[in-house]
């Protein structure tokens, strides 16, 4: 049973327990007893499991999993689970989302489920001509692609184009294919390799030259997750604060340096919840990157504006190639958890909730740099991981993060001096 009707604007959350807080959350989202029970596991994977998952292994690594609150997406209360090691991320969406929740939270769209297969062609002579060959093979390179996934096709999804194009390169001219398919609820890597692996024999025969490599582009420009919000200057502390923010965007644009750590800022989110679901972090990264690159400049994913009523209007636009299915999604217990907190049924609704994540991080991190700096609030929540390191156990933990943060001073040998000092009454 969904509890839609609940609201994600849970104010005092983090004051919560650990228990209490997965027991809001089971309320929430109508959560059985096995999914309250593998989220209240700490070490929640199975050493057989993750024997199978990947290769040589000899442990596993817990991640914390927290969950954002206040967040409304398309007009949806939804609380997100977010798998990370850094603090002050999952605060820092909770807190945006908190200032836009009552101006209507976030608004997404998708571009579709297309992923792009590429097949690279050398050794011909006439690449022009061999561009248009290909193309005339449209009907038979559908027949190969559909053929390889009944399955997919079943579901709608499958074949939709062929692109070709001749790219300059140091060795020559080199042939590309691309195949443009609708994966529709997987993220589609190994569908699309298979179709690409399965298709190069025949560009061979058509044209005469050597088919090397057979690869999906992690540059999944035709699978564009998109958000959208307005923040009320009121809600956000004034015209001030809003203007920074603006400049801190304008900054971004400009300059590659900045929009490296102001794009790294925005994947602290997205990549959270594609870990928590199981998905490929690096795909969705290589994809982020790119993409921001796409014009010949690294420049910010993110774009800010303010409206006609003063508004500040914040929007982001990404790659986003996710799955429910396929890859570690279905065989992880805490991914299907963490699916079933979000209450998503198709991989675009997944991505949208992402693309909403992306932008509020971004509206988080720019507005804490553009005021009070990073340090304020990012160090206070880090504080207790300084603390943790330095041996504090327990009670210890609390009070000696306070006393950094009153200090002022988060670092290893003041949190060693106050903690030899609590210790000693
Ligand atoms: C940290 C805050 C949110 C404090 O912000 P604040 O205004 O001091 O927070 P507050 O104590 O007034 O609380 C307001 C709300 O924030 C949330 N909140 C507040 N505390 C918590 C908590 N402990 N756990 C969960 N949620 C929390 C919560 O929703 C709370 O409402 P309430 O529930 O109390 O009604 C703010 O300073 C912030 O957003 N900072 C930015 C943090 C950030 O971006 N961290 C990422 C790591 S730094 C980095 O890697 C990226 C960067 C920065 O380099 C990117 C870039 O350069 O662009
Ligand atoms: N460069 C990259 O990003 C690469 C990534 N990968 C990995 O590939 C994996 C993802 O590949 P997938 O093809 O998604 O996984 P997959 O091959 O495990 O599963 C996809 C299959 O699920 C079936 N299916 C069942 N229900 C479906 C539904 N509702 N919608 C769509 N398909 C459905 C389809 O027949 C489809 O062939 C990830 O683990 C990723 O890490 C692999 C190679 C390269």
């Amino acid at each position: 049973m969904s509890l839609s009707n609940l609201t994600s604007r849970i104010s005092g959350f983090h004051r919560m327990t650990m228990e209490e807080r997965l027991a809001a959350v089971a309320a929430f989202a109508g959560l059985d007893d096995a999914a309250v029970a593998q989220l209240g596991r700490s070490g929640n994977i199975d050493a057989h499991l993750a024997d199978h998952m990947i290769e040589n292994t000899v442990s596993t690594i817990a991640i914390p999993v927290g969950v954002a609150t206040n967040m409304k997406v398309d007009g949806r209360d939804v609380l997100v689970p977010m798998a990370t090691e850094e603090s002050s991320v999952v605060a820092a969406v909770c807190n945006s989302a908190r200032q836009c929740y009552d101006s209507g939270g976030f608004v997404t769209s998708v571009s579709g489920n297309l992923m792009i297969a590429q097949v690279q062609l050398v050794g011909v002579p006439d690449p022009g001509h061999a561009r248009i060959r290909i193309l005339e093979h449209r009907e038979e390179i559908a027949a190969i692609c559909d053929g390889c996934d009944p399955m997919l096709v079943k579901l709608g999804g499958g074949f939709r184009d062929v692109e070709v194009r001749v790219v300059p390169s140091q060795g020559g001219p080199m042939v590309v294919t691309h195949l443009i398919i609708d994966t529709r609820d997987a993220m589609g890597a190994n569908t699309v390799n298979t179709m690409a692996e399965t298709l190069a024999p025949s560009i061979e025969q058509w044209t005469g030259g050597k088919v090397f490599l057979r690869i999906l582009s992690n540059l999944a420009d035709r699978r564009l997750a998109r958000a959208r919000a307005v923040w009320p200057v009121e809600a956000i502390g004034g015209a001030a604060v809003r203007d920074g923010m603006i400049a801190a965007y304008q900054f971004a644009e400009a300059d590659p340096y900045r929009a490296a750590t102001h794009n790294k800022g925005i994947m602290n989110g997205v990549s959270a919840v594609v870990l928590a679901t199981g998905n490929d972090t690096r795909a969705v990264e290589a994809g982020a990157h790119a993409y921001a690159a796409r014009h010949g400049r690294y420049t910010s994913l993110t774009t800010w504006e303010v409206t006609a009523d003063g508004s500040l209007a914040g929007m982001l636009e990404m790659p986003m190639p996710v799955g429910l299915v396929g890859g570690a999604t279905r065989i992880h217990p805490t991914v299907q958890a963490c699916l079933k907190i979000l209450g998503v049924k198709t991989a675009a609704e997944l991505a949208r909730i992402m693309a909403a994540v992306g932008l509020a991080q971004n509206f988080g991190a720019i507005k804490a740099l553009a005021t009070v700096g990073i340090q304020q609030g990012h160090m206070a929540l880090h504080a207790h991981n300084v603390a943790i390191a330095a041996g504090a156990t327990g009670a210890e933990v609390e009070k000696l993060a306070a006393l950094l943060v009153a200090r002022r001073q988060v670092r290893p040998d003041v949190a060693a001096e106050e903690l030899a000092k609590l210790r000693a009454g």
